[in-house]
């Protein structure tokens, strides 16, 4: 065992909470230590968000250069993964290599340390050989994997998670998806759109459960019409492997593809970090934290493992937070009930705050308006493409919106307003007197805001 190095404060895991944490604490000249097992960056750059919004660029060039005909005249499309992957291993994750990531944290200070560090009592970690004793604490930024479920035959196959669907350099003739979440439903949209033929399997009675059940609606018969097989409803018993993949299911029928995508959730890597050791439960599925991020003494938790949203932008939020409070800086707490999220099909399906439903488990007087984006100006002129609405959700007696639904092919712009909206708790009178711009997708804002009943 080497000697203990002092220091203020260790950061474990260096993804996109960690890395912003690590990165702002060096930069205001703390003596911080940054833990990264894997790359610097986390799941975000390298597997989740760059890379796979990349591909849902290039799907949706495809999309729309296949509505010419009827708009614009005729077009022929030849779908080429290979210039996607090309991006996806050039532009977004430099052949998955964090020297970038790396020197951005060495050069604001930080000292990098690549290994996997184990919590071994208050204020210490080990990394290998070396111990650590952070006199300010620890951020524990560990993020999530993916959840492979316990079915029968499943494990010992080469199944995909995220991070094979994102390296793939070439594409399989079919894929089954296991869950339709935000990543089943992302990943199956493109690959179709090249031409795999693609199967979601879903065990709950609708796609993108955790949204409004339009969303879900709105997700079925875009997928549907891109050429995806969405079964709900049903769950996998058995899995097989012969070269290609055949999954039996709860009703007795069986789905066979060349590739198996795995995409039933996400967990928090907590297990082995060494919890135990300053009283917290290795064996919780999330560190709960108070509002500065705090999971115990001198300890702060952000990102995936806070279970308040696996997003980037939540990690960064939380981030900030426990950095402000680490450097004793004040500021406002953490506030979730504007968290806004967009899942990244054609069209974008953005949200903010509660569905109708959560908002009518927790308040009285719900009140929901409601348009179709194709009855809107803007939807209308907009033709092929124009699936979507706009949902807003009202706390009437507050006269304030709690919640808010916008999917159409600027989906996930056209929430950020209503993001506002929620976060500010703008009166509905305000919002009802606010000039929409004509004729914009946003301005159907001002139409749901009329329907609301
Ligand atoms: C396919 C996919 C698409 C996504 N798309 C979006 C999107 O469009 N928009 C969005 O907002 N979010 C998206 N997300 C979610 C987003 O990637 C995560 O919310 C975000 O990465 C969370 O950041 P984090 O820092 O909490 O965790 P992570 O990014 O998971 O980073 C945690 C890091 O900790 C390291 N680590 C773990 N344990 C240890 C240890 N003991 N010692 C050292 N290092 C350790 C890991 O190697 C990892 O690098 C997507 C996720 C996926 C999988
Ligand atoms: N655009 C974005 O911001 C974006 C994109 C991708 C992922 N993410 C984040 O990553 C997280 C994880 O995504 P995800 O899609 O893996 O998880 P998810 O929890 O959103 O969806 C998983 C789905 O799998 C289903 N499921 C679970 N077990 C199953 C089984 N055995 N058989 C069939 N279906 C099963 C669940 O009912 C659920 O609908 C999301 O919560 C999201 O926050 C965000």
């Amino acid at each position: 065992m080497g000697d203990v190095r002092n220091v203020d404060v260790v950061v474990i895991g260096l993804g996109v909470g960690g890395e912003e944490a690590a990165g702002r604490l060096a930069s205001a000249g703390l003596d911080v230590v940054g833990v990264e097992h894997n790359l610097v960056g986390g799941e975000c750059p390298y597997w989740g968000c760059i890379p796979t919004k990349m591909m849902v660029r290039a799907g949706s060039a495809l999309a729309e250069a296949r509505r010419i005909p009827g708009l614009a005249g005729a077009s022929t499309v030849e779908p080429d993964w290979t210039p996607v992957a090309g991006r996806v291993r050039d532009e977004a994750t430099d052949d998955w290599n964090d020297k970038a990531a790396v020197d951005r944290l060495t050069g604001k200070g930080g000292t990098f340390v690549r290994g996997r560090a184990t919590i071994t009592g208050p204020g210490r970690v080990r990394v290998g050989e070396q111990e650590y004793a952070a006199a300010r604490g620890l951020v524990l930024a560990t993020g999530t994997v993916a959840v492979i479920p316990p079915i029968d035959g499943l494990a010992g196959t080469p199944y995909w998670t995220n991070r094979d669907a994102v390296e793939a350099a070439t594409l399989p003739g079919s894929l089954i998806i296991l869950g339709g979440g935000a990543i089943g439903c992302e990943f199956a949209q493109v690959f179709a759109r090249f031409g795999v033929a693609v199967t979601i399997i879903e065990g709950s009675g609708r796609i993108l459960a955790m949204e409004e059940p339009e969303s879900s609606e709105v997700a079925t018969g875009v997928l549907t019409a891109d050429g995806v097989t969405v079964r709900t409803g049903v769950r996998a018993t058995h899995v097989s492997h012969d070269g290609a993949f055949t999954v039996t299911l709860t009703d007795g029928s069986t789905v066979t593809g060349d590739r198996l995508l795995v995409a039933t959730g996400r967990a928090a890597r907590l297990g082995d970090l060494g919890l135990e050791t300053i009283g917290l439960d290795p064996g919780a599925r999330f560190l709960s934290t108070d509002d500065r991020m705090r999971a115990a003494d001198r300890v702060w938790a952000v990102g995936d493992v806070t279970g308040n949203g696996n997003f980037t932008h939540m990690a960064m939020y939380e981030a900030d937070i426990a950095v402000r409070d680490i450097l004793g800086q004040g500021g406002p707490g953490a506030d979730y009930r504007a968290r806004p999220r967009v899942t990244f099909l054609d069209p974008e399906i953005g949200a903010v705050g509660l569905t109708e439903q959560q908002a009518r488990d927790t308040l009285t007087d719900v009140r929901v308006g409601h348009v179709p984006l194709s009855a809107t100006s803007r939807g209308f002129v907009h033709g092929p493409g124009n699936e979507g609405f706009i949902k807003v959700v009202a706390d009437h007696e507050r006269g304030v919106l709690v919640g808010a639904t916008t999917a159409g092919p600027a989906g996930g712009e056209m929430i950020g307003a209503l993001a506002v909206a929620v976060h500010a708790e703008v009166p509905i009178s305000t919002l009802h007197s606010q000039i929409w711009a004509y004729p914009t997708f946003h301005r159907g804002i001002g139409d749901a805001l009329k329907a609301l009943a």
